[in-house]
């Protein structure tokens, strides 16, 4: 793509950002040929060029020396649009090399200056970064908010297209699905018509994911597999490898584990080291959960470990991206603060003049502005102690039901086990999922679904002991360690509980019929560490909604020694309780 003949430096350059992407080889060269002639440069072209060499070495992977360079674009540009872009550029640097804080200390910045900025394109760089970045650290509704700024500032072409894209997946995200697969067609069709096949995919993407958890597994495949051709040759491997993980998915409810297993193998193959995905995770579990179905047991349990350890990179990933947020936007307040305390200290010292010869009143009025401060500033701690203690107990509750969430269940389960195996104390871990769900959110609706969890929490709660730890630990799926307790115990428990959920609920709740399967192992038979346990549990689960549901069963190893041990009352417990 050549420049247009006679074109002065302002067009070239235009044509130079123009190319960039679409035909970087051409871009280097004109670049080049631009840094010759920079002597003639008027000061934006100038900066211009610079700001061109500096997303050069991004691109080229450069990451520190374009680091550098950005950041001395922004400092001394007079240029407010160049300064925007190439705050919008060093943000996604940052975010791209996990740098959660700086990226958004520099998104707070671009965005402070962005009400003074009149060029569009500038503003379209800030506001798509900011969308991105606040999405990853589950922002859903200010980054709805940006992408909706996009849409405004744009009525047609590529922009209108990333901005429709971008709030979709915002909604998507934030669970705002009400008409969603319409306004998702829209952006795909805004992307179509200016050739972004690209978002045009991506889009496609959160669709097919809908349909998915949806169990619309026809929908979701023909989607996929009519877009994954375009998709694969895009050399964006993160797009491929999402659409991967959910032809995975799609092949696996449709029981289909041979091309289940291929697509997640893929996934896993493409995985960088030691990044850890949600793609990743989902592939793991998928493939445990094949080798699990085939009978596998050791590789069902190598794969399970490390679908554990993906999922803990990627929800600590999660985190690390959430708590940055919160501490950059604690700080900007702080700033705030800071800024008031200064002003209120002028106030004071205006009025000491102004009053001087009052000496009397002064010192009062004086003493009373200080008391003042003083409040406002204890109350602002107060306010940032509240905060911060609201955000440390959200990253560790599940949003729903208010108890600890997977990650953190695990992180307090491993803690609990530590402690008992010092005193070889036994624990209990049982597993615990609500059957035929699927058929409840079909019948009754999600909202009744949600009830039907929450319901399920409280009886739970109803018969856990202090120091027990209970978790959600995936969609309709709870844990509950039980320290220094015996199987025995255990399966009573579980069994107690099991008998709670399947009574028919009182009449100020729905009328939803729910049952939940239980599978139980214990650290007598699989040692002091969670994933044996999970593995375990998990197996007997399983077991348990093999044979029918509604059940509590126990793993291979604890069956085994209750049968041949004689002494235990096994059969007793087994008859009056129904276990399996
Ligand atoms: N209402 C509601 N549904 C959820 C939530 N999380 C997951 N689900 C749904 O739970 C269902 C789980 O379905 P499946 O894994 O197929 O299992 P199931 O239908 O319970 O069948 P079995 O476990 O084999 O008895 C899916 O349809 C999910 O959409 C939630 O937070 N709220």
């Amino acid at each position: 793509m050549a420049a247009p003949a006679n074109s002065n430096t302002s067009e070239l350059l235009a044509h130079a950002d123009a190319i960039k992407t679409v035909d970087n080889e051409a871009f280097a060269k004109l670049l080049a040929q631009l840094e010759k002639d920079s002597a003639t440069f008027s000061t934006e072209e100038r900066w211009q060029l610079r700001y061109l060499e500096a997303w050069e070495e991004v691109y080229v992977g450069n990451f520190a020396k374009a680091q550098l360079q950005l950041g001395t674009i922004i400092r001394e540009t007079p240029i407010d649009r160049i300064r925007m872009h190439a705050s919008a550029t060093l943000v996604n640097i940052l975010g791209y090399s996990h740098r959660y804080e700086d990226a958004y200390t520099q998104l707070d910045q671009a965005l402070d200056q962005l009400p003074r900025v009149s060029d569009k394109d500038a503003r379209f760089h800030v506001l798509g970064e900011a969308s991105q970045l606040l999405a990853g650290a589950g922002q859903y509704d200010l980054a709805a908010n940006y992408a909706d700024q996009i849409v405004a500032d744009y009525k047609e072409g590529r922009p209108r297209c990333i901005g429709m894209y971008l709030k979709s997946h915002a909604d998507f995200l934030r669970g705002h699905l009400d008409s969603w697969n319409e306004h998702a067609q829209q952006a795909i069709e805004a992307c179509v018509k200016v050739s972004e096949n690209l978002f045009a995919d991506a889009a496609r993407q959160d669709v097919a994911s809908l349909a998915i958890r949806q169990n619309r597994t026809k929908d979701a495949l023909s989607l996929l597999e009519r877009s994954y051709p375009s998709v694969i040759k895009y050399q964006y491997p993160e797009l491929v490898t999402e659409y991967d993980v959910l032809l995975a998915q799609a092949y696996w409810q449709m029981d289909d584990a041979y091309h289940a297993e291929g697509f997640a193998l893929k996934t896993v193959d493409a995985a960088q080291k030691g990044e850890y995905t949600e793609p990743l995770a989902t592939a793991y579990r998928l493939l445990y959960q094949i080798e699990r179905e085939r009978g596998n047991l050791r590789g069902a349990l190598a794969y399970h470990e490390k679908y554990l350890e993906a999922d803990k990179g990627r929800l600590d990933d999660v985190r690390e991206k959430a708590l940055a947020y919160q501490f950059v936007k604690q700080q900007v307040e702080a700033k705030k603060v800071e800024l008031d305390k200064l002003n209120k200290k002028n106030q004071i010292l205006q009025l000491q003049q102004a009053l001087g010869h009052k000496e009397v009143e002064t010192s009062r009025l004086y003493i009373a502005l200080l008391l003042t401060v003083l409040a406002s500033i204890g109350f602002w701690l107060y306010r940032l102690k509240r905060s911060q203690l609201r955000f440390m107990r959200l990253a560790r509750r599940d949003g729903l039901t208010g108890i600890f969430n997977r990650q953190h269940f695990v992180e307090e389960t491993e803690q609990a086990l530590r402690y008992v195996a010092k005193s070889l104390r036994g624990a209990c871990l049982i597993l615990i999922d609500l059957d035929h769900f699927k058929t409840i959110n079909d019948t009754y609706g999600h909202v009744a679904g949600d009830n039907a969890l929450k319901r399920t929490v409280l009886i739970c709660q109803q018969h856990l002991h202090s120091g027990d730890v209970f978790g959600r630990i995936g969609g309709e799926e709870f844990g509950i360690l039980l320290p220094e307790c015996t199987l025995i115990q255990a399966l009573e428990r579980a069994e107690r509980i099991r008998l709670a959920v399947q009574a028919v609920p009182d009449s100020e709740t729905e009328q939803v019929p729910l049952t939940a399967s239980f599978g139980i192992a214990s650290t007598t038979h699989y040692g002091y560490h969670l994933r044996h346990l999970l593995v375990a549990a998990d197996d007997a689960l399983y077991r348990a909604k093999r044979d029918g549901r509604n059940r509590v069963v126990m793993s291979m190893n604890e069956r085994s020694s209750f049968a041949a041990d004689r002494r235990t009352s096994y059969d007793t417990v087994a008859n009056k309780s129904g276990f399996r």
